[in-house]
């Protein structure tokens, strides 16, 4: 009998495989991060062979270093990073260029273009997103406008378009495909019919021929081949990471939200089994599709959270290890009035405002360094909360917890003071892999791993529970502090 589910976590800045076994717990992990490229200001790329080699080599790690055989593995789940976008030759299997990254600015004029001719409105209502640079649509364009000869190439049918979860199944099963989840994220795909939008194409200038075949999150879309592993093994979970954190945080049900503090913050809330329409800027995105229907989430992305805390480590040299940011910061009894808005790539959800910029007020000649580590951790659960007052009044749902992951979300002061101005209890499960715990599931009940999604809903298991413990009265004094600083950095790079 088969003994483990192997997932797969490409994240932004490292590649993971986790063994998981049958009770939910972690058997092995390996991960190798990459380079990350700033070719010029707004731009970030990625190597997508070296995506694939670094992810290649964490499978060998994980498999080799806790002697599992691949005979022991039942699926493969694949969570992605998202939106990043990848174009490559089907023949040669080569990338025509450099992956453009999730936060990547290239393509705002295209997306200005589009909201200035009036379709902002066709691409909200139709994709549930923000016409935005974050999403792959424009992303691609850019692409097949710069790069020599991509346009003749797609239009002779050479060329193919994926997220990093298409260009990992690439090369591990040859086959061009996606999920729903992943489809949901590129301004190409309507989110009520589950399908590649013609129109959207037609206005971004797409030939439909680059795009992958949509198949479901949970169910064997592909096997490796054999060469790779040795055995032929099913690929039976796909999704972006996000959506897959909220599935392995068995947020399943209307009402249910967790936040990921990684290199961005990432809180999605479950809306039930049709789109509910943001009316305060955040997006409305597909979960995951079973086979018994499809999950809706509402999402409010924001972009600089951990990445606040790495510009600590290497911009300004205060701290070593991202851990140490803590002891730094619980060295003052507050923040001194300091305010930091960490908007270097722009601001996400609810602002979308791709001009702001990074911007720190309230400073003295008494501000020190433990003040500003303060500011910027405040900062990440600053901006979650602006994003759940959103969230809050698009889905008319009282939060009654939030469950919390991501590598920052290790850190309690940051945690406690989310938990503070929220006004809502966070809550951290034991295990806190769970992007790749989510792909595991969404592959293991595929393949009868596990029995049902009540099954693994059990398994999830409280780590610590975070108690808000300010007054409304301080809450609304520093909520209302937090947008005079957000104002001040705005619009600042127009
Ligand atoms: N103890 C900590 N306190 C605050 N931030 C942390 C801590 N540990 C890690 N981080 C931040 O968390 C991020 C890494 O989390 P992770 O979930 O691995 O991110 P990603 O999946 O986006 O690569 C980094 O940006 C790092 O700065
Ligand atoms: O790789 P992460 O964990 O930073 O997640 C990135 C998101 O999927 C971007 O939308």
């Amino acid at each position: 009998m088969t003994k483990f589910i192997l997932a797969i976590d490409q994240g932004t800045t490292s590649s993971r495989a986790i063994l998981f076994d049958r009770a939910g717990h972690i058997h092995g992990a390996a991960q190798q991060e990459f380079r990350q490229f700033f070719p010029q200001p707004g731009w970030v790329e990625h190597d997508a062979n070296e995506i694939w080699q670094s992810q290649r080599a964490v499978i060998d790690e994980v498999l080799r270093t806790n002697h599992v055989a691949a005979s022991d593995i039942a699926a493969i789940g694949i969570a992605n990073q998202r939106e990043t976008t990848v174009l490559w030759d089907r023949a040669t299997g080569e990338p025509v260029a450099p992956a453009i990254v999730w936060q990547d600015r290239r393509s705002t004029p295209c997306c200005e273009a589009l909201r200035a001719d009036g379709h902002e409105d066709l691409f909200q209502q139709k994709t549930g997103l923000v016409l935005d640079a974050y999403f792959s649509g424009p992303k691609l364009k850019w692409l097949l406008d710069n790069v020599p000869g991509a346009r003749a190439r797609a239009a002779r049918g050479e060329l193919a378009f994926g997220t990093v979860d298409s260009w990992l199944i690439f090369k591990m099963s040859g086959k061009h495909l996606t999920d729903p989840s992943n489809a949901a994220r590129t301004l190409m795909f309507n989110i009520h019919t589950a399908r590649w939008d013609d129109e959207l194409l037609a206005l971004l200038d797409i030939p439909p021929g680059l795009l992958p075949t949509v198949v479901a999150s949970s169910g064997v879309a592909a096997h490796t081949d054999p060469q790779l592993f040795g055995v032929a093994l099913p690929i039976a979970g796909i999704a972006g990471d996000q959506q897959a954190a909220t599935f392995g945080q068995a947020c399943h049900s209307p009402g249910m939200a967790k936040n990921t503090y990684g290199t961005g913050c990432f809180m999605l809330m479950h809306t039930g089994q049709t789109a509910t329409m943001s009316k305060n800027k955040l997006i409305s995105t597909i979960g995951w599709t079973l086979p018994k229907g499809t999950d809706y989430l509402l999402e409010g992305s924001v972009f600089m959270a951990g990445a606040a805390i790495q510009w600590l480590r290497d911009g300004l040299g205060i701290i070593k290890h991202a851990a140490e940011v803590e002891e730094l910061a619980l060295a003052v009894p507050d923040n001194g009035g300091v305010l930091f808005v960490p908007a270097f790539a722009g601001l996400g959800a609810p602002h979308w405002d791709a001009y702001a910029r990074g911007t720190m007020v309230g400073m003295t000649r008494g501000t020190n360094k433990s003040h500003i580590a303060r500011a910027t951790l405040e900062s990440i659960a600053l901006q979650s909360a602006d994003v759940l007052v959103a969230m809050q009044a698009d889905a008319a749902m009282p939060l009654t917890q939030l469950r919390v992951d991501g590598g920052a979300a290790r850190n309690n002061l940051l945690m406690q003071f989310q938990a503070d101005i929220l006004g809502v209890p966070v809550v951290r499960p034991v295990v806190t892999e769970t992007t790749a715990l989510g792909a595991a599931f969404l592959a293991g009940l595929a393949v009868g791993f596990w029995a049902s999604q009540e099954e693994i809903a059990a398994q999830w298991q409280m780590e610590r529970r975070f108690e808000p413990a300010m007054s409304v009265d301080e809450r609304a004094q520093r909520m209302d502090e937090w947008r005079r600083a957000v104002e001040r950095s705005r619009a600042w790079s127009q």
